[in-house]
């Protein structure tokens, strides 16, 4: 009877007997006050270590809540999330998934199912042969927390270090980048008629079958393996459309990075997680075979929507997984008459929303962390009939020449501890009449116990404190980070219709002006083109300037043919009465060597003026060629740069290298001229007429 309650009581099962430990008192301690609060409640010094780490979700869920699992006892309930786990790493061929047990091989603590680790707990770790495969254990290593992690990447896995700051240092290995080129979508009888495939499209074909060689190639490469992590968290923070989604990896590192950039889910919506939307299997390190058939390099990035999977071999960059979560997005969103956005957002204190389209490097992260502003989401977005909602719940920020001085938001969020949840001081600002008119509700969370992850930077070896001018292992050094750790972070983080529409284009050949309104035909003419001219390259291997043309800002991403998201964001625009901007992040007075990069201090003066409409009042001229719509001023940024003729020495120089562009523009929109833009035919024709005119 005794025995009965106390199981139910610690809900594991595990029953000792815990009388604490006699203290001796000589005659001498006798009278003496003792200063100790009390004696250990342990037998062993094991026991002892045991106390230390204080059970807690997830591993120990709460009881009583309503949910999948709500009748099961907790024994049942972790027997059945094992359970999905193998599923989720099965072998097609041999028509099993690995017996999976919880905890670290190397005798690390996290064993909570009880009676299945318990006994197999002292088994050595075997050399490895995948023949044995059957026989052996995987451990599971399931939804760690940041220091949990952090303790993994430390002890095992070579080039994780500490930080000054306390954030986690790594290396992502031989790709620093993304690597679009070997990416693979598996065509099928639906897939064929859906997605958008051939010239342009980012959706290289594979079939089934490959796709299997390689899924089966990356589940024995994990199973092979001592232990795996396994990340359950969601994917956008829009209630009515969230997407599950289940990460299996091999490094803390991974673990930790998808653990910042997803939403994390709370210990109750872990607890009734249940089955996946989509799955991840992250082999990184291990290639795939080249002789498989469609295999152009021992890299491979492998979407499969009918079976709900994704196979990663051969890159351990992080970007990878984030983005492929992106490119599911952009799938199934718009089946639901949502529009997915490779976008920052931000909203200011009147909830006036600003989505910040622009492709890898022109500063969506960059200006929509604004401090004087509430930052929905850097980077993934949807928009829907009723919000605008971010993807993910982390930011990846470039760290290349960070300094405190101009982003002060980013470079306080490289740390580890605690985030910050929406600062009091910022509430006192917001009246209740916008919080009541505009829906908001600002939840008092406690402050998450978070962590970043530094990929790629070089530090210290002493001091430990990171600098960010090196590019000694890449120029695209990262930093991804909880968005809590941003102060401002509007949390949920979603908000109202977007009322400005920013399109950002770092533009090395500095012809465009810093800032020009859009008509709504130019915006969906720029939107589908999605240009800029980049100076380094987060895609691998591209390190020259070069112009990039990119449909709707993200062209890698996209599923569905451009049209189709440019229809709904110009429907959108029109019923919500957003403006368009063009913001070129890029040079001034000179192409990339003779001009120089815009200060990012006039950027946000721009920003500034797009977001308090002060620029929508001001007075415009337009210019040759392209058409752009200049101010003729705004207070705080140099009058001689915002006309870029009047900022170029060389003014032959200047109408060549505009004329230049403007074919090039010219040329990349030869292939959208056959499309219809949604139901609209004047406004595909007023599209077809905004592109420059020379
Ligand atoms: N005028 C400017 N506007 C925006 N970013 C700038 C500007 N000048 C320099 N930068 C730098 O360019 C980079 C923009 O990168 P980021 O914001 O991460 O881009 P994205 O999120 O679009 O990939 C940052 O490193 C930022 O400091
Ligand atoms: C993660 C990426 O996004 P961005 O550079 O747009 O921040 C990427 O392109 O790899
Ligand atoms: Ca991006
Ligand atoms: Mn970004």
């Amino acid at each position: 009877m005794f025995q009965k309650e106390e199981m139910a009581a610690n809900g594991t099962g595990v029953t000792s007997p815990r009388t604490p430990l006699k203290s001796i008192l000589t005659e001498k301690a006798k009278g003496i006050p003792n200063d100790s609060a009390g004696t250990v409640k342990a037998q062993t010094i094991e026991e002892l270590h045991s106390l230390q780490r204080k059970r807690s979700a997830p591993n120990t869920p709460l009881q009583g809540t309503a949910g999948a699992f709500a009748n099961l006892s907790e024994d049942e309930r972790q027997r059945q999330q094992l359970q999905s786990i193998s599923a989720s790493l099965a072998s097609l061929t041999r028509g099993t998934g690995p017996k999976v047990i919880r905890g670290d091989p190397g005798g690390g603590k996290y064993q909570a199912v009880s009676h299945v680790a318990h006994h197999h707990h002292h088994i050595e770790a075997p050399v490895i042969s995948v023949s044995d495969s059957s026989l052996k254990f995987t451990h599971v290593l399931y939804n760690l927390s940041p220091g949990e992690l952090y303790e993994q990447a430390l002890k095992y896995e070579k080039g994780s270090f500490l930080t000054s700051t306390g954030a986690l240092a790594t290396l992502s290995g031989a790709k620093t980048g993304r690597s679009p080129r070997d990416k693979r979508v598996v065509i099928d009888d639906t897939t064929q008629d859906e997605l958008w495939w051939g010239k342009g499209s980012p959706n290289i074909e594979m079939d089934e079958h490959t796709f299997m060689v390689n899924r089966e190639r990356a589940v024995d490469y994990l199973n092979s393996l001592d232990k795996v992590f396994v990340n359950d968290q969601f994917l956008n923070w829009d209630p009515k459309n969230r997407i599950k989604v289940r990460i299996v990896s091999c490094r803390a590192y991974h673990s930790l990075f998808m653990h910042n950039m997803c939403i994390r889910p709370t210990p109750e919506e872990l607890e009734n997680f249940g089955t996946p939307d989509f799955t991840i299997y992250n082999a990184g390190q291990f290639p795939c075979n080249r002789y498989t058939h469609y295999m152009t390099s021992s890299t491979s990035i492998d979407i499969n929507l009918n079976r709900k999977e994704m196979v990663i071999l051969g890159t351990q960059y992080a970007g990878e997984m984030k983005k492929g979560l992106f490119s599911l997005m952009h799938y199934l969103m718009p089946k639901r008459h949502i529009l997915s956005l490779h976008s920052g957002c931000n909203m200011g204190k009147d909830g006036d929303v600003a989505l910040f389209f622009g492709l890898s490097g022109t500063g969506k992260t960059t200006l929509s962390t604004d401090h004087n502003r509430f930052l929905i989401g850097d980077d993934e977005h949807c928009w829907s009939d009723d919000c605008v909602s971010n993807i993910e719940g982390g930011c990846y920020a470039k760290c290349i020449d960070l300094s405190k001085e101009k982003e002060p938001d980013i470079w306080n969020a490289i740390k580890f501890g605690t985030g910050e949840t929406l600062s009091s001081l910022f509430l006192d600002h917001l009246t209740w009449t916008t919080i009541i008119v505009l829906g908001l509700i600002f939840l008092p969370l406690p402050p998450p116990f978070v962590s970043a992850v530094l990929e790629n930077v070089v530090f210290d070896e002493h001091t430990r404190e990171v600098d960010y001018t090196d590019k000694s292992v890449t120029e695209n050094t990262r930093a991804a980070y909880p968005i809590e750790f941003i102060p401002n972070a509007k949390i949920p983080c979603f908000g109202p219709h977007a009322k400005n529409v920013i399109l950002l284009a770092c533009d090395a050949f500095g012809v465009l002006p810093p800032v020009s309104k859009l008509s709504l035909a130019q915006t969906m003419y720029h939107f589908i083109s999605g240009y800029t001219a980049l100076v380094a390259g987060t895609v691998d291997g591209i390190k020259e300037p070069t112009a990039t043309f990119s449909a709707c800002f993200g062209a890698a991403f996209l599923m569905l043919h451009p049209t189709t998201y440019a229809a709904m964001l110009a429907e959108k625009m029109q019923k919500h009465g957003a403006t368009g901007w063009l913001v070129n992040t890029g040079w001034c007075g000179g192409s990339y060597g003779s001009g120089n990069r815009i200060k990012l201090p006039y950027t946000r003066k721009i920003i500034n003026a797009i977001h308090s409409s002060s620029l929508l009042k001001a007075t415009y001229e337009k210019t040759e060629v392209f058409g752009l719509e200049i101010p003729n001023e705004i207070e705080g940024v140099p009058k001689e740069i915002l006309r870029p003729e009047n900022a170029w020495a060389d003014k032959e120089a200047y109408k060549n290298t505009l004329l230049k562009l403007a074919g090039l523009f010219k040329n990349n929109f030869e292939t959208f001229t056959e499309y219809k833009i949604g139901e609209d035919k004047k406004l595909t024709e007023e599209i077809l007429a905004a592109g420059p005119i020379f």
